[in-house]
């Protein structure tokens, strides 16, 4: 892991040191030196128009996002790929923010790339620079100190299954379906999801999911440590409001608690899954420094005192 102080929002807020802002790297993945061109792409993506990626940010500290474009299935156009950058970045700024739902329009999730805007990306380059502004993004997503949920109804299929994977946490309700369908376009993930799968499930059960292109429904989910939970689905409810609260039902286990301590438990867990062991110690101490004596620890202690 290679770190630049510029690009390290993990550590925003902590009492830096060499270690803290030398080993974690949580902005863009590839640079121009690496060959991303990203002014260019975003050009390139933005002919491409189509749907939205909505953001809500409530004063609770919860986030929604929205994949908008249900005349295609939630599919990413161009100008979305831009937007869900754009949202992620504001994402990034949003220092009283505790967790993130991400969720797609009309009662489906997302069915990846716009098929549109993909045959007209077809050059191998502009593929590449696609796949690296995808990847950038996402991994930044996933990388927020949010603690994060996909919500998948209907269908999560292709960049959308890779979407999920971009999330700490997937709930599916009954007759959804994530499928890497990727075989089927002659293809293998290109978004990041083949590396994060990896992660969650191990790679027995990558190789299953993308070599069987396997539709995974709620049960095989949960079989394969994919899904982490099962809602039922709002009784009668179109919009899909009641699912969202059910989720958000489901996250506030797990996101109670000051702001700036529900993001430090982030912070925390992501050095410990991406930072080889001492790195991740120094972390997890610079981490500890941001809270430690903080508001929330004296408010503690004082609670403590008076149960004596
Ligand atoms: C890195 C991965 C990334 C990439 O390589 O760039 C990809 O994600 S590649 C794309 C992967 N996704 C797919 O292959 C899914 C394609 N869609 C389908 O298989 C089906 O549409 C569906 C999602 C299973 C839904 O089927 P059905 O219920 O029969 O509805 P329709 O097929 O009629 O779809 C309704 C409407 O939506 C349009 N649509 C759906 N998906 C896409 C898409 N990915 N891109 C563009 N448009 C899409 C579909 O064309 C229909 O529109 P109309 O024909 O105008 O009614």
């Amino acid at each position: 892991m290679v770190l630049c102080a510029a690009s390290c929002h993990l550590l925003r807020g902590s009492r830096p040191t060499a270690w803290g802002y030398l080993l974690l790297r949580s902005g863009s993945v590839y640079t121009a030196a690496s060959g991303f061109q990203r002014e260019e792409i975003r050009q390139k993506l933005q002919a491409f128009p189509g749907g939205s990626v909505d953001l809500v940010k409530r004063d609770s500290g919860i986030a929604v996002l929205t994949v908008n474009n249900p005349a295609r299935m939630n599919a990413f156009s161009g100008t979305m790929m831009v937007e869900l950058e754009e949202r992620v970045s504001q994402l990034e700024e949003w220092s009283e923010g505790k967790s993130l739902i991400i969720q797609g329009a009309a009662g489906t999730f997302c069915s990846g790339s716009d098929l549109n805007a993909v045959r007209a990306i077809s050059k191998p380059q502009d593929g590449i620079q696609m796949c690296m502004f995808m990847q950038d993004s996402l991994t930044r997503l996933l990388r927020l100190p949010l603690i994060s949920v996909a919500l998948v109804e209907g269908r999560a299929l292709g960049g959308g299954a890779e979407l999920t994977t971009a999330c700490d946490f997937r709930l599916m309700v009954p007759g959804s379906v994530i499928q890497f369908v990727h075989k089927h376009m002659g293809l293998v993930p290109g978004w990041g999801g083949a590396a994060r799968l990896v992660r969650i499930v191990g790679s027995q059960n990558t190789l299953k999911m993308l070599g069987g292109a396997v539709k995974v429904d709620p049960e095989m989910g949960l079989e394969f440590g994919l899904v982490d939970g099962v809602l039922e689905p709002g009784a009668g409810d179109e919009s899909g409001a009641s699912t969202l609260l059910e989720a958000e039902k489901w996250l506030s286990h797990y996101t109670q608690g000051p702001a700036p301590v529900i993001r430090a438990i982030k912070k925390v867990v992501l050095s410990g899954r991406e930072l080889p062991l001492e790195a991740a110690l120094r972390t997890e101490r610079d981490i500890f420094g941001t809270v430690w004596g903080g508001e929330a620890n004296m408010q503690a202690l004082a609670n403590k005192a008076k149960h004596k």
